[in-house]
């Protein structure tokens, strides 16, 4: 399952951007199934707490969206009026949630994850004029995706169901999905992108630098999963879990890999993933892949 290679960009057509964009965004969501050992999710190994989920199901769930994320893209591509596009977004953004729910049987596997990569998926289309995917700096595209998620979505204005998520945000007075695209996702640019990137300078795997980025994102994310499954008590556990990982030397030194594992007992019986974190480190994957202040060489 390798990288959709970027083609040499006088052949792309804006079809062919959107749809190599699109690509890109369903490796990214393949890339974090697949990532293991992450702990308490759905992984290599097997699902976690998730008892509605497995590997395949994410898999499944990578492939129904790509189109929907094309079509964000060419929405991208065609619109010079952000209120419009905006609106089309949330429109894509439905449509994708409900083809999610069709393929897994009525499962969330990727509520989250839709929302992350959509916005920055149009992002990223939106640099690629006449058809050319720039390569551009990551903080460009976080902040492109963060102007869009601002502007109001039509379909909310006069209702707006409860969700986990929001539940959540109200009753421990954090901030959640909404928030964390509307300010730029602050914990891709400051814990996972560098964390991704100092793990490769110094040597570690691939493998090793993607799970201390989820760490890294784990440390100070608000993650509406974990609080709606195990309250406040269960996201410190988690904060400071990821933490005494990473102050360990990360998932590639022993003692690091058994705190790793040790967390992952603690989520298991407190029955709580970070599913919010693992849509942040597709999201982060993906802006990864296509800026150019990347430092990687990938190991498929
Ligand atoms: C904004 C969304 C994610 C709503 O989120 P809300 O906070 O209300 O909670 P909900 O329980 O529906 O989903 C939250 C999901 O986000 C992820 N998540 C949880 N915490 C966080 C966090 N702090 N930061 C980022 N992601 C998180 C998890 O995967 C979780 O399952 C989304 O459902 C939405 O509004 N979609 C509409 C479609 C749309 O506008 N799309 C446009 C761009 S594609
Ligand atoms: N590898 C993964 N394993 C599990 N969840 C993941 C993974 N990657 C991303 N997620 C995210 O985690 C979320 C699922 O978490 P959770 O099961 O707590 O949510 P829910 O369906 O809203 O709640 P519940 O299952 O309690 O009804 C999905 O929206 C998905 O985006």
């Amino acid at each position: 399952m390798s990288l959709p290679s970027l083609q040499p960009v006088s052949r792309l057509t804006p079809h062919d951007s959107a749809r190599q964009l699109a690509a890109s965004a369903r490796w990214a969501l393949e890339q974090e199934a697949l990532l293991s050992p992450k702990p308490a999710l759905v992984d290599q190994r097997g699902q976690g707490v998730h008892s509605d989920m497995h590997l395949q199901l994410m898999l499944d769930s990578a492939r129904c969206l790509e189109p929907y994320f094309a079509q964000m893209a060419a929405a991208a591509q065609h619109s010079d009026n952000p209120l419009y596009l905006r609106a089309r977004l949330g429109l894509l953004g439905r449509e994708a949630e409900a083809a999610m729910l069709a393929t897994t049987g009525g499962v969330n596997t990727h509520r989250g994850a839709i929302w992350a990569l959509g916005l920055l998926t149009a992002a990223a289309a939106q640099h690629s004029a006449d058809g050319l995917i720039t390569r551009t700096h990551s903080d460009q595209l976080l902040h492109g995706a963060a102007r869009l998620a601002r502007l109001p979505d039509p379909a909310l204005l006069h209702q707006r169901s409860a969700s986990k998520g929001s539940t959540a945000c109200q009753r421990y007075a954090v901030s959640g999905a909404r928030e964390q695209a509307q300010q730029g996702f602050p914990q891709i640019q400051q814990q996972a992108l560098p964390q991704l990137r100092s793990s490769r300078q110094r040597g570690d795997s691939e493998t090793i630098a993607r799970l201390n980025a989820l760490l890294a994102i784990m440390t100070h994310l608000s993650d509406t999963c974990v609080l709606s499954r195990a309250g406040m008590a269960g996201l410190r556990t988690l904060q400071t879990g990821a933490q005494q990982v990473l102050a360990l030397g990360g998932c590639g030194a022993l003692a690091g890999r058994r705190a790793l594992l040790q967390l992952e007992q603690q989520l298991l019986a407190l029955n709580a993933s970070a599913g919010g974190a693992a849509d942040l480190l597709a999201a982060t994957l993906f802006v990864d892949s296509l800026c150019a202040d990347n430092n990687n060489d990938k190991e498929q």
